[in-house]
């Protein structure tokens, strides 16, 4: 039996969580608690290596298209081992010495290493046997990916985006479960690097919570490059005799491949931190509930980033993590005076697939069904002089615009850089600038990608 320890604060997670500990907390007691990576999802197997991966594959392609612009090339071998080792190389050790900085390097500051849950009012168990107290409570434990049972339990090695970027080798055909991000992603990467991909996806289309536009090209283009099976999912799965695994859909199709990623998405770690005995309530979805100022429904307990937000990305994480820090350094519970307030209104995503995809605020469908009198328009990139440079002919940007006032509802890219592309649009609806002062207002670089957003301003304003 061991006493319990008191802290001033105990964050559970050192993903977004651990950005909390800023010098304003220099000299506080601080119990920081992770059970497994120091770091989190997003550095260790998240944003950063995948798109470091991505990177790569973008170079493959590079080569394998440099006949359209003139240049002959050829891609004489993907240095598999060679690419983990450039990736994790660097990524590993931020880990180990993020890890050994809050060990040592900032004093006040614990760092338990094991698996936390609630044993009462700010009250957690670690696995370890210690007992922890804190004024207050941060929840950052973000969340894991799923399994369906049919695989989970059929015996088949199957990989999730956790390890599938450590793989041995190469496999000559990988399967993939889900038409998500995590698919989309690592279909291209795979792919690129000489992989043959099947995806087996619920949805009638890939990546259908974008704009209808986006989605349905990126279907079309997807399924000229890769197996893709829509509206399936999975019956049973089993290895094969020699190698490999064979899954079977409900329609009855037989897809084989030698690796198998599940990507069907992520559920909040909320369900494993016994939360009824503090107090934090979870929503139907198994979100942590949490207010405008990142309190949960437990006095002196905050939550941020994918344990309970409805988009689990990493800037959203970041955001709240600063909103959390600010508040923490209040009396937040006794008056909301003074508080900061999470900003949701214009989140922004993208998804580093081939062609790239950006999107912020309404798409069309959404757009309409607000009953909002709205214009429309869909800019190829081949219609503007850099698209021409690039021998572009699948890029597009789509702006959504409210007739009258020109305030921008949404604006979706798909194409080269889409994620830099959009920046300046989700500037202007952040800033609330209309979509004429946008377009005429400044200049535009001639003759630079950004030109396809002015003309689809310009477009949407003629509509
Ligand atoms: C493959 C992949 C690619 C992605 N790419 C992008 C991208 O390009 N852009 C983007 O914006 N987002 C991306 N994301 C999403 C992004 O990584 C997450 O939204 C973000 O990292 C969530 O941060 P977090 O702090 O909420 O959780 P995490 O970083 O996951 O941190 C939670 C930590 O809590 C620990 N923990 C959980 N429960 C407990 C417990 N009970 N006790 C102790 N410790 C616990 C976990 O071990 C973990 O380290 C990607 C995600 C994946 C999986
Ligand atoms: N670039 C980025 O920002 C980025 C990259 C990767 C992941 N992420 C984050 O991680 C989250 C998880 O990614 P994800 O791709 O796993 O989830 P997702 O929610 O993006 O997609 C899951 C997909 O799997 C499908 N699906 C669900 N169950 C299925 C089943 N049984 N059989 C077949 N298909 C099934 C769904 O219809 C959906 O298309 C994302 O939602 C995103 O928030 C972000």
């Amino acid at each position: 039996m061991t006493d319990d320890q008191h802290f001033e604060l105990a964050i559970i997670g050192t993903g977004s969580g651990n950005t909390i500990l800023t010098k304003q907390f220099a000299g506080k007691k601080v119990a920081l608690i992770e059970e497994g990576t120091f770091g989190g999802t997003c550095i260790n197997v998240g944003c950063i290596p995948t798109k470091m991966f991505v990177y790569a594959a973008e170079v493959a392609q590079t080569i394998r298209h440099s006949a359209r612009y003139g240049i002959d090339s050829s891609l004489d071998k993907v240095r598999w081992t060679d690419i983990i080792d450039r990736v994790f190389g660097r990524i590993d050790p931020i880990s180990v010495n993020g890890a050994q900085f809050r060990s040592t390097g900032t004093p006040g500051t614990t760092l338990f290493t094991a698996h936390a849950r609630f044993v009462g009012p700010r009250k957690l168990a670690l696995a370890t046997g210690e007992i922890i107290t804190a004024d207050q409570v941060v929840i950052a434990a973000g969340s894991r990916a799923i399994v369906p049972p049919e695989i989970a339990d059929s015996g088949v090695p199957f990989h999730t985006s956790d390890d599938i970027m450590r793989l041995p080798e190469l496999p000559e055909r990988l399967v993939i479960i889900g038409g998500g991000y995590i698919a989309a992603e690592f279909a291209h990467v795979f792919s690129a690097f000489g992989v043959s991909v099947s995806i087996i996806a619920r949805g009638e289309k890939l990546l259908r919570h974008l704009d209808h536009d986006i989605a349905d090209r990126f279907t079309a283009l997807a399924q000229e490059k890769w197996d893709v099976h829509l509206g399936n999912t999975v019956r049973t799965v089993h290895k094969v005799e020699g190698g490999g695994i064979s899954v079977e859909l409900t329609d009855g199709t037989r897809v084989d491949g030698d690796a198998l990623l599940v990507a069907v998405g992520r559920v909040p770690n909320g369900d494993r931190l016994d939360l009824q005995a503090t107090g934090v309530d979870v929503d139907d979805a198994g979100r942590v509930v949490v207010d405008e100022y990142q309190r949960t429904t437990a006095k002196g307990i905050f939550a941020l980033g994918d344990v309970c937000s409805p988009k689990q990305l990493k800037h959203v994480a970041n955001h709240e993590a600063r909103v959390v820090r600010d508040n923490l350094l209040r009396d937040a519970w006794a008056s909301t005076d003074g508080l900061v307030r999470a900003d949701h209104r214009f989140i922004p995503s993208a998804v580093f697939t081939d062609p790239q995809i950006a999107d912020v605020g309404m798409t069309e469908e959404q757009a309409r069904d607000a009953g909002l009198d709205i214009a429309t328009y869909v800019q190829d990139y081949s219609d503007v002089a850099y698209g021409w440079a690039m021998e572009d002919h699948e890029g597009v940007c789509k702006v959504i615009i409210e007739r009258g006032t020109g305030k921008i509802l949404g604006a979706h890219v798909m194409g080269a850089q889409a994620p830099t592309v959009i920046q300046p649009l989700i500037q202007a609806m952040q800033f609330g600038l209309d979509a004429r002062s946008m377009a005429r207002g400044q200049y535009w670089i001639h003759p630079a990608l950004p030109e396809v957003v002015e003309n689809a301003l310009l477009g949407a304003l003629k509509h």
